[in-house]
């Protein structure tokens, strides 16, 4: 389902002359249906450049990233918004809050976009907030004033409201407390359950043992190890 083959990343220093500096080279790896694989590796190895390049948000220079069926790393960018839209989740750090948008709203949207009848997403919605703890009271404000432990909660609902064949996730228990924390490594039980494939990046070592069926270290892609 997330099949990598090849990749490479240099990051161009525009102003340092647009020197080139290369951070990975020949990345390969494959998550299959109902897997999860975490990305490990010192500080600066290159596991969230990796993410990104899954996500689209950074361009390989070269080889291939497969997710279900499209090869990101040559997409034109309106297939991959099609792509995030119904197959491809990321669970990041931390929220970006849209103002004014109520949090029952932004937890239902990525069901709305992929058209989800209107009730059925919300109480898809309710469900997640509840699940997660987040007390009504706050269904039905803004997250721009939540605490970093709300917003990552609200966070974690709006990723796993749609059911992505394929999710990527960021360090999705840190600063959680150990309740909300199981919560969430529920979710990840219950997304390989249905058959999800999961990439992420677990600084929780417990967390990474309980939930992920192997480890890729992304310091063995870096370009001095390639060469
Ligand atoms: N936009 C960028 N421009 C230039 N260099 C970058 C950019 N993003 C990342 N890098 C460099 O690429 C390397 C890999 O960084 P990355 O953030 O992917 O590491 P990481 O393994 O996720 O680290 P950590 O565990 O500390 O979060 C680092 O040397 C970093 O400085």
């Amino acid at each position: 389902m997330i099949e990598i083959e090849g990749a490479s990343k240099d990051f161009t220093l525009h102003n340092q002359g647009g020197a080139a500096i290369p951070v990975m080279a020949g990345a390969r790896l494959d998550v299959g249906a109902g897997e999860c694989v975490a990305l490990t590796g010192a500080s600066g190895a290159g596991k969230s450049t990796l993410m990104r390049m899954v996500y689209g948000n950074y361009l390989a220079r070269a080889g291939r990233i497969g997710v279900c069926g499209v090869d990101v790393a040559r997409a034109a960018p309106r297939e991959i918004l099609a792509l995030r839209r119904d197959r491809l989740g990321y669970v990041s750090q931390f929220l970006r809050v849209v103002p004014r948008v109520p949090t029952l709203e932004v937890v239902a949207e990525p069901l709305l976009r992929v058209g989800t009848e209107r009730d059925a997403a919300l109480e898809r919605a309710r469900g997640l907030l509840a699940r997660l703890n987040l007390p009504e009271r706050l269904w039905s404000l803004s997250p721009t004033t939540f605490s970093g432990g709300e917003q990552q909660r609200v966070n974690i609902a709006r990723g796993f409201a749609h059911a992505y064949p394929a999710l990527l996730l960021d360090e999705p228990t840190a600063s959680l407390d150990a309740g909300n924390r199981e919560v969430v490594l529920t979710l990840v039980e219950e997304a390989k359950a249905r058959g999800a494939a999961i990439l992420g990046i677990f600084h929780d070592e417990a967390a990474r043992a309980r939930v992920c069926d192997r480890e890729v270290d992304v310091g063995t892609f870096t370009p001095r190890a390639a060469a």
